[in-house]
């Protein structure tokens, strides 16, 4: 009887060893053994197409200024972002998603600035369509960034209210259209604004611009650094716990984002992105729309943090983390890693 025998590296094995007759036909490692076969067997791959760049606006010219808890990020004024958005265009960026930094004393408890044609967001959807057609512009219309108190919506006797903030909202979306926005992408999570937004877009000649909905927008700690970016942080009184999703509760997530669907959401996101991944699995699988994740300024931190003290390789779990998200089922991805990723992807 000849025994068995299976070559692995360097090692003969026969039955000298622990691994048995039956596991030793069933050998995972041949397709792992070369470069080759890894390629031919890889599932997923992450291109420079499902790479959406979110960038972070203010007031003034010729600003750019680097954010403390961000490295590597920088807050522009028009005339800069603009040139920005030209390279991240050239580097074949899809597309891009604005956050304005609104000045202090234009904010007031119930956002009104957000319905100004001329404000900030406007104005730079404007010059952007005008300097670079050929790049998407996905805008939030949430109020937070003209609110005196941070929150997404109109304060009123200490609750956020609903239909009123619907209305603001609808308003702000069909002036972002107008200017030029070609994805209106609401993150404020107010019930019924999926479909009064696509309704009041319809109504005012606006079909052709699209909705990605934030379905699925966790109440989470990784936003903190957004919040400095925006300058919201300080101004923010309690949480968002009232309308945003507790972390704890998929199914509740589901519900909601099934509501989205139903009001006519043209593209789904799952915000924040890595500690959601089973969300994004869960709401690809049920709807099959276009599915995104927000990898948010909190998870860029961390990142960025770990590998600034040398604890791990940033490049590479930058990499990882993004091919991770086409894993669970995303189409795409937004991250202030975009334009590295670009270069990157660029080189190889
Ligand atoms: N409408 C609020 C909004 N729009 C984008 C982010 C977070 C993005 C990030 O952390 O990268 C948030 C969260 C918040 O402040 O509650």
């Amino acid at each position: 009887m000849s025994r068995p025998r299976v070559k692995n590296g360097d090692t003969v094995m026969d039955k000298t060893h622990l691994v048995d007759e039956i596991t030793g036909h069933r050998r995972m490692r041949r397709n792992r053994k070369a470069d080759w076969v890894r390629r031919m067997v890889q599932e997923n791959r992450l291109t420079v197409d499902d790479l959406i760049w979110p960038i972070f606006i203010t007031h003034g010219t010729g600003i750019s200024e680097p954010l403390a808890a961000m490295p590597g990020v920088n807050r522009m004024s028009v005339d800069k972002a603009v040139e920005a958005v030209k390279e991240a265009a050239d580097l074949g960026i899809p597309a891009i998603a604005p956050f304005p930094d609104i000045e202090m004393d234009l904010r007031d408890p119930t956002g009104s600035h957000i319905l100004d044609a001329n404000n900030l967001m406007n104005r730079f959807i404007r010059e952007t369509k005008k300097a670079v057609p050929n790049i998407g512009l996905i805008t939030d219309v949430a109020l937070d960034p003209f609110t005196s108190h941070g929150h997404d919506g109109i304060l009123r006797d200490g609750i956020i209210v609903n239909d009123e903030t619907v209305d603001h909202v609808v308003k702000a979306a069909v002036m972002q259209a107008d200017a030029g926005a070609d994805i209106i992408a609401p993150s404020e999570m107010m019930d019924g604004r999926i479909g009064a937004i696509r309704r009041g877009l319809d109504a005012a000649g606006h079909q052709d611009v699209g909705i990605m909905s934030y379905a699925t927008k966790f109440s989470s700690g990784f936003y903190g650094p957004y919040r400095e970016a925006i300058n919201t942080g300080g101004l923010l009184k309690g949480d968002k716990n009232s309308y945003y999703i507790s972390p704890a509760n998929g199914t509740e997530a589901m519900r909601d984002a099934a509501l989205d669907v139903e009001e006519g959401a043209d593209m789904m996101m799952i915000k924040p992105g890595l500690p959601y991944l089973d969300i994004c699995w869960r709401i690809k699988e049920a709807f099959g729309l276009p599915t995104y994740a927000y990898q948010v300024s909190g998870e860029y931190a961390q990142i960025k943090a770990a590998a600034m003290n040398g604890w791990i390789d940033g490049d590479r779990v930058m990499m990882e983390t993004l091919l991770c998200f086409k894993r669970a089922g995303c189409d795409g991805i937004l991250t202030y890693f975009a334009v590295d990723v670009a270069r990157k992807l660029g080189r190889t």
